[in-house]
């Protein structure tokens, strides 16, 4: 069973085309979790298409008193900024991408090449300095996991977006081997497996099945896109049941 992180970019992404606050952050947040989610992530991106960093504390005020249990995670590069939010908001959990500021959406993961080793260090540091959790979006590679193990980062999030592309075209085997063979060895190495983009309820049973320790998958577009059609409550309780498998 893997648990349901709802990453509420999308709602934020539809509250920010009005001056309203509609549709409002807070009550989905509270929606989510009445529905079963696990937990809830944000990515607050610089730009702010989205979260806006205004929008952290008022999740982390909201999700206090449920914990321990329901989890907060907080996406994003390590930069100066994001690291301010992380320091103030304190989330049970922190998922460093190696998004440019401009991205139009997580397209890669981290390689930890030694550049990139300067940058997530003293991240992943200052993440578990205050007792939280340090997880590197990374490809479905084998090769990169003893790096990340290195790394001092307590898992991986293991990008799912080449395999969602590939179910899509119905050609997802390869990918999925590659992505159990990337989560065995994270498994082996002691690591979180996490995993998550372009997931939905499609693609969710094969992953399942290859990879049945996964722990968590943060799930966002698809499930907002669902939920349009579907209610957000009632998408929310299929996403929860889907990762039960
Ligand atoms: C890391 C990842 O795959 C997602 O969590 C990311 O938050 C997607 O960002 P957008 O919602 O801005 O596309
Ligand atoms: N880390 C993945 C995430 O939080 C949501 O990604 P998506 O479901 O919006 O593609």
């Amino acid at each position: 069973m893997a648990h349901l992180s709802v990453n509420l970019n999308k709602i934020a992404l539809l509250r920010n085309s009005r001056h309203t606050g509609v549709p409002d952050l807070r009550r989905f947040a509270h929606l989510a979790l009445e529905a079963g989610a696990h937990g809830l992530t944000v990515h607050p991106r610089p730009d702010e298409r989205h979260i806006r960093g205004s929008d952290v504390p008022m999740l982390a005020d909201l999700m206090r008193p449920l914990r321990p249990g329901i989890e907060f995670n907080i996406e994003g590069y390590p930069d100066a900024r994001l690291m301010h939010i992380v320091r103030a908001n304190r989330p049970e959990q922190v998922t460093l991408v190696p998004d440019a500021p401009g991205a139009f959406t997580s397209d890669e993961g981290w390689k930890l090449t030694p550049a990139q080793v300067q940058v997530t260090g003293p991240a992943i540091q200052a993440i578990k300095a205050q007792g939280g959790r340090a997880i590197l979006f990374i490809d479905a590679d084998p090769a990169v996991i003893d790096r990340v193990r290195t790394s001092g980062a307590d898992g991986v999030e293991i990008y799912t977006g080449p395999y969602a592309e590939a179910f899509r075209a119905g050609t997802h085997q390869p990918v999925l081997e590659r992505i159990a063979a990337t989560a065995a060895r994270a498994r082996e190495a002691g690591l979180v497996v996490n995993a998550g983009h372009d997931l939905n309820l499609h693609n969710i049973p094969p992953l399942m099945a290859a990879v049945p320790f996964l722990a968590e998958a943060s799930i966002g577009h698809e499930l907002t896109a669902d939920a349009l059609e579907n209610g957000f409550t009632a998408t929310v309780a299929a996403y929860v049941k889907a990762l039960q498998v």
